[in-house]
């Protein structure tokens, strides 16, 4: 690759991944042991949340996670996951002692000086509070130079997904001055790995403010959610880290598309590579104006039967999925009512259709968009960033997966669509638009300019054990797996 787009915190937490290191093999291994010197896991999970790495270019750059062994995992040894290397014989739950009457009433046991609070986001003000934490001590920023912007429409989308609970939006709060200084979250979910199918919850959002941070406080977190999950006969969890735990059942990588390089440049996420100017940069990521599929339209509610259709059937490609119902589908592609109004520019979820002159909705794309706040710039106040999310299309469904000639008409059908999404994001300011090596992406990611990253998503299931799920890379290459592709079928936030 001859480009770097690299993500402004990330390389303030880790020089070695500057575009000058990156130049000079000498300053990347001296500035390797001052990589040593920081922790792993803000800079694990900020790459997580930021999604914005470089595309580097070799395996020296990408993030290396070693396991520690399993005895110095001194929460998670005690908690039903697999270990590391555990030969898995059969798939299913761990513990299989379901039985809600034998889960404790009251809650864990926390610090006099704190108390557990049930978040209330339809409350503006809880609302607030929650964006506060997550604003503050969700990413580690050494210079406080960007931050998420979380809104509320964000919160609404991702944490009121249907049959949502308020006690699921777990907070902890000083006793004293009711300050939020810690939060998780859990939303429904139905879960196929293979051919089992089962109740369960994504986690999310765990966060512990910064001056709480190593005091035990996150096992405590997640130990209360368990309970709370286990009161509602809900016995398995997914959830995604850039932090390697016991034990992922897939890793994917991350892929970025610059949308607006120059801007990119000039906010510090991008470099010039040498021997190479600007207007050339800018003219390798240009993007036509008007989209390219005809029949393309925006998502509407009169789609969601069809679109469930469609989107069932190509799911079944996957090993690793999440199965919706048409309210979930609604609630995920097109967001509540308010939502739904909003011009593109406006929302959280954005989703279009393909519909064919015989009005059959044969394809459909969506991506979120998070923005960052950039602090201390006078030029640029925002980062536009879209995450591409669900998509499906009836091409070369009726065949296959790996038939050679449906893969064909695939990958000429993704790069059509997603280059559509490209389009209509940078139409609607974005500046980049990331995506995983999961689904079948690879097949578009490197025609598409979307460069490697150095970011990598662990995938884990809480009390399941399965096989491995593929996840659209080589892990001894790191290079695609163009021809595999990746059995991960869910996008998590
Ligand atoms: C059935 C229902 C089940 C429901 C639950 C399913 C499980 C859900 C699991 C949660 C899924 C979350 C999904 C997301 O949201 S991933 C996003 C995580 N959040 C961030 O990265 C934000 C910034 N970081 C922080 O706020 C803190 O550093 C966190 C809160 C991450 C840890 O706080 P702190 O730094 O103050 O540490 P501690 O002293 O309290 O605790 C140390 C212990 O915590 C283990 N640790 C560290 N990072 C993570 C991590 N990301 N997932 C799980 N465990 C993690 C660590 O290995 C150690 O355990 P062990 O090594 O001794 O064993």
């Amino acid at each position: 690759m001859d480009v770097q787009v690299k993500a402004h915190l990330f390389n303030r937490a880790q020089p070695k991944r500057g575009p000058i290191a990156m130049a000079n093999n000498k300053a990347t291994k001296n500035s390797k042991k001052e990589e040593e010197k920081l922790p792993k896991k803000s800079i694990a999970d900020l790459l997580k949340q930021l999604a914005l790495a470089t595309s580097a270019s070799s395996e020296d750059d990408t993030e290396e996670q070693k396991p520690k062994p399993m005895s110095e995992y001194k929460f998670w040894k005690t908690q039903p996951v697999t270990k590391f290397n555990e030969a898995v014989s059969e798939e299913g739950p761990i513990d299989r002692r379901e039985d809600v009457s034998r889960v404790p009433k009251e809650p864990y046991a926390i610090l006099d000086l704190f108390e557990w609070s049930d978040l209330d986001i339809e409350d503006d003000s809880e609302m607030s509070e929650l964006y506060e934490l997550l604003y503050e001590h969700y990413v580690e920023d050494h210079d406080s130079t960007f931050r998420f912007a979380y809104g509320k429409a964000f919160f609404n989308w991702a944490l009121k997904t249907p049959g949502w609970k308020k006690q699921w939006h777990l907070g902890v709060r000083v006793k004293k001055t009711k300050k939020l200084v810690a939060f998780i979250s859990a939303v429904p979910a139905t879960l196929r790995v293979r051919g089992n199918t089962f109740k369960a919850v994504e986690i999310n959002f765990l966060c512990v403010h910064k001056q709480l941070r190593n005091k035990r406080l996150a096992p405590l977190l997640i130990k209360e959610i368990t309970r709370r999950v286990h009161l509602e006969n809900v016995w398995q969890a997914l959830y995604t880290s850039g932090t390697l735990l016991p034990s992922p059942i897939s890793t994917c990588r991350y892929a970025h598309r610059p949308l607006n390089w120059e801007k990119l440049c000039d906010v510090g996420f991008s470099a010039l590579p040498l021997g190479k100017t600007r207007a050339q940069m800018v003219a390798k990521y240009a993007l036509p104006s008007i989209t390219k599929c005809t029949g393309l339209r925006r998502m509407e509610v009169r789609d969601v039967d069809a679109v469930h259709s469609l989107f069932t059937r190509f799911q079944k490609r996957y090993q690793l999925t999440q199965l919706f119902t048409k309210e979930e589908l609604t609630h995920l592609l097109l967001g509540d009512d308010e939502e739904q109004e909003k011009p593109d520019g406006e929302k959280v979820i954005v989703t279009y259709v393909v519909e064919n002159t015989e009005k059959k909705i044969t394809d459909f794309f969506s991506f979120y968009v998070l923005p960052f706040t950039v602090l201390n710039n006078s030029v640029y106040k925002s980062l536009g960033v879209g995450y591409l999310y669900y998509y499906a299309t009836e091409t070369g469904l009726d065949k296959p997966r790996y038939d050679a000639q449906a893969t064909n008409e695939l990958k000429k059908r993704l790069e059509n669509l997603i280059s559509d999404a490209l389009v209509l994001a940078k139409g609607i300011g974005m500046d980049v638009f990331n995506a995983m090596t999961s689904q079948d992406n690879v097949l578009f990611l490197e025609d598409l300019k979307f460069g490697p990253g150095d970011g990598f998503l662990n995938y884990y299931l809480f009390n399941y054990k399965a096989f491995p799920v593929g996840g659209g890379f080589d892990s001894q290459t790191r290079e695609y797996e163009l021809e595999k592709r990746s059995d991960v079928g869910v996008v998590m936030l």
